[in-house]
């Protein structure tokens, strides 16, 4: 509809485009889970999509899920500055995804201790860890007492996140993680406030929203469910829409900057709808990945580069930062 490359206002923050990279789990994390060192070429490659939402970034040791995926709550992954003065030298936006994985994880990552969960139901999937896939662990239930902890963790990560140099943060709600578990009557069979009804499954998410919003700012705030994927083991109830019509009505209240929902199955099929998703989905996900030049080539009309599926996860700069840019431009 040409809207495309025409400008957009994120809530006061100007994008000179609608094309967004979305966040991409790339598994090289340096030691100390601080951003890769090929990190800062591989976002500013980039930038021209003018809003960044980078790789799901923990808010905790307990929130980490798999091996070398990168957190914002320590001195040294400050590091992250790098990344956002690379990106902003471009022109670039850039927002950091701040996740918890909650049960999808594996006592090797916690020096023996179980992942926590809305409650002790372990999810048919694996992760990564000790350089192969394993089984996630049996999780154990959270005590009322250790929820205002978890919102704080985000709270704390949001701050470091602006500190660091990011326009905004993206809370991660989709995809089977800790929040999207609360969501869920399949994974959240708690009694007292935080389940057994809609309200309550969804009061963990927005208690983080609302204190990332009070902490940084509503409007450099975003939030991505999944309402109806099975990603991570969720199994979503029957009819999710009474769930997310709440939470959709209970986000817009707090003014936040956008939701970024993900439609049918996190790469997976999509719902029947009249408009073919996956076309576009196939075309600027992978795109992504092997096109850091997507905007430009979208707008010259230039062939996409496909990505390489052996290289996307772990590893070094093949196949993360050595696909080239176009060089029909150079010609041109
Ligand atoms: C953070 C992820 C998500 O949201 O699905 C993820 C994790 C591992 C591999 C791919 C994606």
């Amino acid at each position: 509809d040409g809207k495309l490359f025409c400008p957009f206002d994120l809530s006061g923050i100007t994008l000179a485009n609608h094309i967004v990279m979305a966040p991409l789990t790339r598994n090289r994390a340096g030691p100390g889970l601080v951003p890769g060192a090929l990190a800062t070429e591989y976002y500013a490659q980039r930038a021209s999509a003018d809003l960044i939402i980078t790789e799901a970034t923990q808010v905790s040791e307990q929130a980490q899920g798999i091996q070398n995926t990168p957190g914002i709550y320590t001195t040294e992954q400050a590091g992250w500055r790098k990344v956002t003065n690379a990106v902003h030298a471009r022109g670039g936006r850039i927002f950091v995804q701040l996740w918890h994985v909650g049960r999808v994880s594996h006592v090797d990552l916690h020096d023996g201790k179980a992942p926590v969960a809305p409650s002790a139901i372990r999810a048919k999937a694996k992760t990564f860890v000790n350089d192969g896939f394993a089984d996630v662990s049996e999780p154990r239930a959270l005590e009322l007492d250790e929820i205002p902890g978890i919102v704080d963790s985000f709270r704390r990560s949001a701050a470091n996140a602006i500190e660091a140099g990011f326009d905004g943060v993206e809370v991660h709600g989709a995809n089977g993680y800790l929040l999207d578990q609360f969501l869920r009557e399949t994974a959240n069979v708690r009694t007292d406030a935080y389940g057994g009804s809609i309200e309550n499954r969804a009061r963990l998410l927005i208690e983080v929203a609302a204190a990332v919003a009070d902490e940084i700012g509503a409007g450099r705030t975003g939030i991505r469910p999944s309402p109806v994927s099975p990603a991570s083991g969720i199994v979503p109830a029957a009819d999710e829409q009474p769930q997310f019509n709440h939470v959709v009505e209970a986000l817009d209240a707090l003014g936040i900057a956008y939701i970024h929902v993900v439609e049918g199955a996190t790469g997976g099929p999509r719902d029947a709808t009249p408009f073919d998703y996956d076309v576009l989905r196939q075309r600027f996900r992978n795109a992504y990945i092997a096109n850091p030049d997507l905007v430009e080539r979208l707008k010259a009309g230039i062939p996409l580069a496909q990505m390489d599926m052996t290289t996307l996860y772990g590893g070094g700069a093949r196949g993360y930062t050595d696909y080239p840019a176009s060089t029909a431009f150079a010609d041109a």
